[in-house]
């Protein structure tokens, strides 16, 4: 059987803060319909590699293709406008707004209006944030706001969605609401997640990326991660122990 077309791939990119190389020369590919978890200790580069992927930081050299394109140094709309759907550590939404709102016109890039209303319903109901519809966000609580964020970024259905610590502030209930729904996701798009929380990465976990020091440690299924001497090490020499 032939290789997939990978969705998205980086080929020798680079990312360097004055003297600080904090992606060096990675080369990652990522299959239609993949969920890829990143992980990696404190420093690693994952934000970093993230942000280049979004638009959100211009990589020094290398390239970054969707679907074959060069989408490199492209700003995160015009990525958005190709079809992905990213949730960054800053919230991006409209504080004044009900859930509903936010939704409704996050869903309205995709979708004509009768579809956009049904569509964000559905993404509420699905989300578990049915009750929090009219509420407006600025007053949400941290977990409640991240779960509407992420219906904001599921709506228009894009094809690829890349989230960086999606958990993080998230309550257990709203932690396994989130594993179920990237899970879910994962049925019909290529997911990228990075993420500290250990709990959630085993409950989500399939293929895995380890970065150390800017560059790709380790790929292999998390069961194989979680044992691997080397990785253990590499998390011990910063943080918390990847297997505890
Ligand atoms: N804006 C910046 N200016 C200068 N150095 C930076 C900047 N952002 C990141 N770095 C450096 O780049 C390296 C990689 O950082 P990055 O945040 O990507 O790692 P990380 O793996 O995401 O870590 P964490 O898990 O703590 O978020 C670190 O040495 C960091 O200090």
């Amino acid at each position: 059987m032939s290789e997939p077309t990978p969705i998205l791939t980086t080929e020798k990119l680079v990312m360097q803060f004055g003297g600080v190389t904090a992606v060096d020369h990675v080369d990652f590919s990522l299959n239609p319909g993949e969920l890829r978890c990143l992980l990696g200790p404190n420093g690693a580069g994952k934000s970093t590699f993230f942000k280049c992927l979004t638009g959100q930081l211009k990589p020094t050299s290398g390239t970054i293709r969707l679907n074959g394109q060069d989408i490199t140094g492209w700003e995160t709309h015009a990525i958005v406008n190709l079809g992905v759907g990213i949730k960054t550590q800053v919230p991006n939404l409209f504080d004044g707004l009900s859930a509903y709102e936010n939704i409704r016109m996050a869903a309205r890039r995709r979708h004509l209006k009768p579809m956009a209303k049904e569509r964000a319903e559905e993404m509420l109901e699905k989300c578990g944030i049915t009750h929090l519809a009219r509420r407006e966000v600025g007053l949400l609580a941290h977990g409640q706001r991240q779960l509407v964020e992420l219906a904001t970024v599921l709506a228009p259905a894009p094809a690829l969605v890349l989230l960086d610590e999606p958990a993080a502030g998230m309550t257990g209930a709203e932690r396994d609401r989130l594993a179920d729904l990237v899970l879910e996701t994962a049925r019909r798009a290529a997911v990228v997640v990075v993420e500290h929380d250990m709990a959630f990465i085993r409950r989500i976990a399939k293929f895995t990326t380890v970065f150390n020091r800017g560059a790709i440690f380790r790929e292999a299924m998390i069961g194989d991660i979680m044992t691997d001497r080397a990785v253990q090490e590499i998390y011990l020499g910063k943080q918390a122990d990847v297997a505890a």
